[in-house]
């Protein structure tokens, strides 16, 4: 892979060069929340503006449905981005139409811009070879050279993270090179006991890393959405909590080889639960009931793992040696639902262990709860990206990085 140094070292003073970042930041109506994935990828545009590269910044945000949609719009991210470089940054609003030709067009030596949401594009996300290579054409327009540098996608098989570095001359970014170079050591031989916690609620994407992680770690903790296709595999009312019901068989399969394997696995002992998803954007009181974990009602949804697992899983983490965190406990955005990943995010904080903590929510709930970056070993922006990467999987967008 060639590094960003190299090809500056090559010179790219006056090219157009596409970075391919994960810009994909948590937001409130067009406010950020946490700009931890903008400032990660700073450097890379930095280093390429002040060498005199024409810096085209591309991203996706959310997942809109291969459509222009103003909620998903790049707009916040792109001025946040200017903040931060402390200069103007320009915005393309379509992402490989006139705007975009036209802001590139614009761009002098040295200047930056921000085109809109790649995932505007239904070619971004096609699992049809042809349609996103149509759209890695269009992409390829607007560039002389590629730099990968959104870790938190290089999982996707998306055409600007894999069919278009094929199509320029290409190197990897700094991000990516440090995010790959901690977690590389986590597949090796790693300190024991290894225990790995996952929640959140991309639950059917990440379900399938514990076919893996059987193998690898001596604990799993779960919790967030992730715990209930573990609760009803094990039987018991869910209500309408987030459920992966077609994932059952398969996590009863992995309970199975857990305990042939002699690797534990945490379930929550009791949950806080409500008939209402919470307002995000008031943060009205959302007035929970904790409940055991055996005793959800029907009619409710569990919204963060309650007081006793919070005790249980800080006891599970205090012995560790290396720990893995993806996902967080409850719907921390709340705070009547915060307290959950509070106490895992504590537990790593008090722990002598190598913590690596990893994705966009996670990360950024680690900061926006008031915990100190420097207190984790390490702060992985890409969630998905960092599980298949510790599963050893091929990842597509650093794949397309090799020479
Ligand atoms: N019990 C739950 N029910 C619904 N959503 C949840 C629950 N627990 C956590 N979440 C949500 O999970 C989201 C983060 O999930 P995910 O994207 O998988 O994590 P990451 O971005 O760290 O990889 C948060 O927005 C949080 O509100
Ligand atoms: O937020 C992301 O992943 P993560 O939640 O696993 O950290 C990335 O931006 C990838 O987004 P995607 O899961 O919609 O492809």
């Amino acid at each position: 892979m060639k590094t960003i140094d190299e090809l500056l070292a090559e010179g790219v003073a006056g090219k157009r060069v596409f970075v391919r970042a994960d810009l994909n930041v948590p937001l409130e109506g067009t406010t950020i929340t946490d700009d931890g994935r903008i400032r990660a990828v700073q450097p890379t545009i930095e280093k390429l503006a002040a060498a005199g590269a024409r810096v085209v910044v591309a991203s996706h945000l959310g997942r809109p449905k291969g459509a222009p949609d103003p909620a998903f719009s790049l707009a916040p991210a792109a001025a946040r981005l200017g903040e931060l470089l402390k200069t103007d940054v320009a915005f393309a609003t379509d992402t490989v139409g006139e705007s975009a030709r036209a802001v590139v067009a614009g761009l002098a030596d040295g200047e930056v811009a921000v085109i809109e949401n790649l995932r505007f594009n239904a070619g971004e996300t096609s699992k049809d070879d042809a349609e996103r290579g149509a759209f890695a054409d269009q992409l390829a327009q607007l560039a002389d050279v590629y730099v990968g540098d959104g870790f938190g996608a290089v999982h996707r098989k998306h055409a600007s993270v894999f069919d278009l570095p094929a199509r320029l001359p290409h190197a990897a970014g700094g991000l990516i090179a440090t995010e790959v170079g901690v977690l590389k050591k986590l597949t090796e031989e790693v300190e024991r006991p290894y225990v790995v916690v996952l929640g959140g609620a991309k639950v059917s994407d990440k379900l399938g890393v514990i076919d893996h992680l059987l193998e690898k770690a001596d604990r799993i903790l779960v919790g967030g959405g992730m715990a209930y296709t573990f609760l009803k595999a094990q039987g018991h009312e869910v209500g309408i909590s987030l459920l992966q019901e077609d994932q059952v068989p398969t996590v009863l399969e992995y309970l199975k080889r857990a305990k042939e394997k002699g690797v534990e696995f945490v379930l929550p002992v009791d949950v806080l639960v409500s008939a209402e998803f919470p307002d995000l954007k008031t943060k009205a009181p959302a007035n929970p009931t904790t409940v055991a974990a055996d005793a959800i009602p029907a009619d409710q949804e569990g919204l963060d793992i309650g007081p006793e697992t919070r005790k249980l899983y800080a006891s599970k983490l205090a012995d560790a040696a290396t720990v893995f965190w993806n996902g967080p406990m409850g719907v921390f955005e709340h705070p009547d639902y915060a307290e959950g990943t509070k106490a895992v995010a504590q537990a790593l904080v008090d722990s002598p262990a190598f913590t690596v903590v990893g994705g966009g929510d996670s990360a950024a709930a680690v900061r926006i709860l008031g915990f100190d970056e420097n207190a984790f070993g390490h702060i992985s922006t890409g969630g998905g990206a960092s599980l298949e990467y510790l599963e050893g999987k091929t990842l597509p967008g650093l794949a397309a990085l090799e020479d």
